[in-house]
């Protein structure tokens, strides 16, 4: 965008009003953004042409008005064609400003080439917004190798973090909770939100074989008569890494287990078999829409918009 073109969004900015689209139908996020932030619900028409092509219109007038997009990028490539689409349609209708609230950020796992010739598949997809969006929020991005989403993204983009909302939801739950990180990478959340619910905490070590094969090697584990033992992690994907913590958990142990991430994305309907393998309980954020999403995550995103909205989108990641 050129300083010209910012100036002159800045000059108008007082006139305009914002509108929100939902395109991936969350609707608690959606109906709390709009109400909180006074946005406009903007109104859309998606659906696909018989041979698989993706049809996009939209009936909002959004001439003017900053508009912001909510889509979880779950299932992402059912919906990046239709963002990218959607982003250049809200242009040419005169739209502001883009921006997408994507509470869950889609390729961040595939952050280095793990095989020669593989495809580095989050800076590609990175590139696609930044090319259509004015700016991003997102939550809890699968920041492992890369530290920060600027490394990928260009536009502002911000990582808002839920450790406060989890551990809040762990403390209004249980005052003896044992928390247990399935896998290195899930040190940082499960840390912060041991430290924040003031309950002891443990790292794994996993071993991924593939897709849906994992071996995780717990620490030792002091574990207290009916503590419950909480696997806290970022994404439950195929649930695998899950699965397996709470089949050996059960084995060791007779306390209750239960299974709180950020992200619930459940594939393969990996939520019936965590349940199968004896998790007792299974919490995540509604950055998904789903069954189990009970930890809300709208006032953490609002509270960012707000900021976003009315600072012209200046984000610092
Ligand atoms: O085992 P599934 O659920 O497929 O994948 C989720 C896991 O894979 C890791 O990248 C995540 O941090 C999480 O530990």
């Amino acid at each position: 965008m050129t300083s010209a073109a910012k100036i002159n969004r800045t000059n108008d900015k007082k006139a305009s009003r914002g509108t929100l689209f939902s395109v991936d139908g969350n609707q608690t996020l959606f109906q709390t953004l709009a109400s909180q932030l006074d946005l406009t619900s903007g109104s859309l028409a998606m659906r696909q042409f018989p041979d698989g092509e993706s049809y996009v219109n939209v009936n909002s007038d959004v001439n003017g008005q900053d508009v912001v997009l909510l889509c979880s990028l779950n299932q992402p490539d059912n919906k990046i064609l239709k963002l990218l689409f959607l982003a250049d349609d809200l242009r040419d209708l005169g739209a502001k400003s883009v921006g997408l609230v994507s509470p869950y950020l889609a390729y961040m796992r595939q952050d280095t080439k793990f095989n020669k010739g593989e495809a580095l598949t989050s800076k590609t997809f990175a590139s696609l917004l930044n090319e259509r969006f004015d700016w991003l929020v997102t939550v809890d991005p699968h920041l492992h190798r890369y530290h920060s989403l600027s490394e990928i993204y260009s536009i502002p983009a911000k990582s808002l973090h839920a450790a406060t909302l989890l551990s809040t939801w762990i403390k209004e739950n249980t005052n003896n909770a044992f928390l247990l990180g399935p896998d290195e990478e899930s040190e940082q959340w499960v840390s912060d939100v041991a430290q924040q619910a003031g309950v002891p905490c443990g790292v794994s070590r996993k071993e991924r074989h593939g897709d849906r094969s994992v071996t995780v090697h717990f620490p030792p584990l002091n574990i207290l008569d009916d503590q419950p033992i909480i696997l806290v992690d970022d994404i439950i994907s195929s649930g695998h890494t899950m699965i397996e913590s709470v089949l050996q958990l059960k084995q060791q142990f007779i306390n209750p287990v239960w299974c709180v991430a950020v992200h619930g994305i459940f594939a393969e309907n990996a939520d019936s078999h965590l349940l199968a393998a004896g998790a007792d309980r299974l919490i995540t954020t509604n950055s998904i829409a789903q069954p189990h999403a009970q930890i809300d995550v709208s006032n953490l995103i609002a509270q960012e918009l707000r900021r976003c909205l009315a600072s012209e989108n200046e984000l610092v990641s």
